[in-house]
């Protein structure tokens, strides 16, 4: 595990938009040796807020990536900041089952290290679609495939 994502997720965390819960947020994940990170923005309309996971996500996304290696979260308190039920999701998009999680406080000393698999056990994913979709892999939905399937 490197010490640099840890940075990376430190660092994100204190870019976050929580005036509301005052619960900073940070997440960095690894995309094959490149760090993408992210951090919570919340919203003056409560469920409008977006989760760090989510940034991180959407910025290997945008870089061009689409599977997750490794990710480190931080957030708030002397509790383990595990990812909400949305965000076990996002992540099983992106994630193999064996995809280490690791949350880590705000001195960066690893809280909890566990899996995908024991976070979201039993999960629906992308494999459960190419029955009708075909392999989606590296394809957005207005990609190729999705167009041959119409
Ligand atoms: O894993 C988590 C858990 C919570 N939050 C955010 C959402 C909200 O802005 C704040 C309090 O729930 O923390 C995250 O970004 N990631
Ligand atoms: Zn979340």
């Amino acid at each position: 595990m490197s010490k640099t994502l840890i940075d990376a997720a430190l660092s994100a965390r204190l870019k976050a938009y929580a005036p509301y819960s005052r619960f900073l947020v940070g997440a960095a994940l690894r995309c094959d040796g490149v760090i993408y990170s992210g951090c919570n923005v919340e919203n003056a309309a409560y469920p409008q807020g977006s989760c760090a996971e989510a940034g991180a996500i959407a910025a290997m996304v945008l870089g061009g990536g689409r599977h997750i290696d490794e990710i480190v979260i931080v957030g708030s308190g002397d509790a383990p900041c595990t990812p909400c039920g949305g965000c076990r999701q996002r992540l099983r998009e992106f994630g193999a089952p064996d995809l280490p999680v690791r949350i880590v406080n705000g001195e960066g000393a690893i809280l909890l290290e566990t899996t995908l698999e024991a976070l979201l056990p039993w999960s629906f994913g992308p494999d459960h679609l190419t029955p009708v979709t075909g392999d989606m892999t590296g394809d957005s939905p207005t990609g190729e495939n999705a167009e041959s399937a119409a």
